[in-house]
């Protein structure tokens, strides 16, 4: 099977079966025999076309006498698989898009190839003369279409942001975002794997505000297939989540809970800080996620964390006032990750955001029952919606005048990028180049 095909198979997984882009590609990738050009192109298809999927649905309205909605998936998702390497991919002759996606269609919609054929030319011949909606005029509609965003949303960040902001932010969550690395000191240092890295290729740079941080040079995404990380010198993760561990700052022998536990990437970012000496109990509602934290704890030498299955928004009343430290990784929106996930942008809805903001809050009192006098709760989010960030701490900060919030701006300032002001932390992709990230740190008066 070939490049095309397979990112054909995989955006039809993804629209149809509402299935997650990366655990979708990861799978045809790994089930495929692909050589290291074709995975690329491969991702680079998938995530293309799913990132500026407005912007070809708007171009391929103006030029299809049938409504989309009215269209055969596969023809769908082959028109705009099609429509992205015409508009987007340079090193693909126009016309060799078309003959492939027209070969295609013999396989996927057989009765479509004209139509496919057709208005995949008529695109071509009318390419520079497409309009666009007036920005002046129409400025949400316009992001929007540009940068393929739900017009709610822009909306939204319009709100909240400056245009320039706003059309910074669409237009970094278009972007690849770096792979960083989280080295497990538990088990090596940070020279040794950056050395067993160079040995595969990789070149990577030392973080100058995480210690155990490597940020991957140029992008390689393939590092689970890798002998350091299968024995557990590495784990994948966002220099932005590991700062939520690194702010919670957990010591030897304490007693920490993560109430949103899984797969477990703070978990174990959290036992590594504690030397795998003392207690952590690592929650979350979906079973079948648990799995993911217990393997990953095994592969990192992590002997110290207990998993259990347990719904966040009940008061679990044998912990009161029982942890030294506890940890809530909320359940969110996802905002922060388009770069990441951009289905997320198509699968969202405002309505989505005001269920959310209930349960995160819900989430966190109950949580905050659980720490000690003197002791540290941290509420973090990966996303930068207001609403669902310091508007669910205020809520909470009027509910409980046993917490105050610690600025952390200030005592963690040299570890983050930027300039920090607010006692919190609010990590945006355009101006930090991490994900969109929140942090919040309180302590039990
Ligand atoms: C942001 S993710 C956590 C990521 C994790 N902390 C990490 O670093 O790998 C939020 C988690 O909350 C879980 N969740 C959603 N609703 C929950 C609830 N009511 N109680 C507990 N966990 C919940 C989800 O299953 C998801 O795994």
């Amino acid at each position: 099977m070939n490049a095309r095909e397979s990112a054909l198979k995989v955006l039809h997984k993804i629209d149809v079966e509402k299935a997650y882009s990366n655990i979708a590609l990861n799978h045809e990738i790994k089930h495929g025999q692909y050589t290291k050009l074709d995975r690329n192109f491969i991702t680079e298809l998938v995530y293309g076309t799913l990132e500026n999927c407005i912007f070809i649905d708007y171009i391929l309205q103006q030029f299809s006498t049938t409504k989309l909605n009215k269209m055969d998936t596969w023809t769908l998702n082959l028109l705009r698989l099609s429509i992205y390497q015409i508009f987007f991919l340079d090193k693909v002759p126009d016309f060799a898009a078309v003959n492939e996606s027209v070969n295609l269609s013999k396989k996927y919609c057989k009765r479509a190839s004209g139509f496919i054929n057709g208005v995949l030319r008529s695109i071509i011949r009318n390419k520079e003369s497409i309009k666009m909606p007036n920005k002046e005029k129409e400025l949400a509609k316009y992001l929007s279409i540009k940068y393929s965003h739900p017009k709610w949303m822009v909306e939204r960040f319009l709100k909240y942001f400056s245009e320039d902001f706003t059309e910074g932010l669409l237009k970094s969550n278009n972007e690849t975002p770096k792979l960083c690395i989280r080295v497990n000191i538990l088990k090596t240092n940070v020279e040794e794997v950056v050395q067993l890295l160079l040995e595969n290729e990789i070149k990577v740079e030392k973080s100058p505000f995480i210690s155990e941080a490597l940020m991957v040079e140029g992008g390689f995404s393939e590092l689970e297939v890798l002998d350091i990380y299968k024995k557990g010198l590495i784990h994948i993760q966002d220099f932005s989540s590991m700062l939520a561990a690194k702010i919670l700052d957990p010591k030897e022998n304490q007693f920490v809970i993560d109430v949103c536990s899984a797969p477990g990437g703070k978990t174990t970012h959290i036992a590594q800080l504690m030397k795998n000496k003392g207690r952590v109990l690592a929650r979350d509602i979906h079973s079948h996620k648990l799995n993911l934290i217990e393997k990953n704890a095994k592969r990192l030498n992590i002997d110290i964390i207990e998993v259990e299955k347990f719904n966040g928004k009940d008061l679990d009343h044998q912990l009161l006032n029982a942890a030294d430290k506890v940890l809530v990784d909320a359940p969110c929106s996802g905002l922060g990750i388009i770069r990441r996930k951009p289905e997320i942008k198509y699968r969202k809805e405002a309505d989505d955001i005001r269920v959310i903001t209930e349960m995160q809050l819900k989430i966190l009192i109950n949580a905050s029952k659980y720490v000690k006098t003197g002791g540290e709760l941290l509420y973090s989010t990966c996303t930068i919606d207001p609403n669902e960030n310091d508007k669910v701490i205020e809520k909470f900060l009027n509910l409980s005048s046993d917490y105050e919030v610690i600025n952390i701006s200030q005592q963690y300032g040299r570890m983050l990028p930027g300039n920090h002001k607010e006692k919190m932390i609010q990590l945006y992709p355009n101006i930090h180049g991490t994900d969109g990230f929140f942090i919040c740190k309180l302590r039990k008066k």
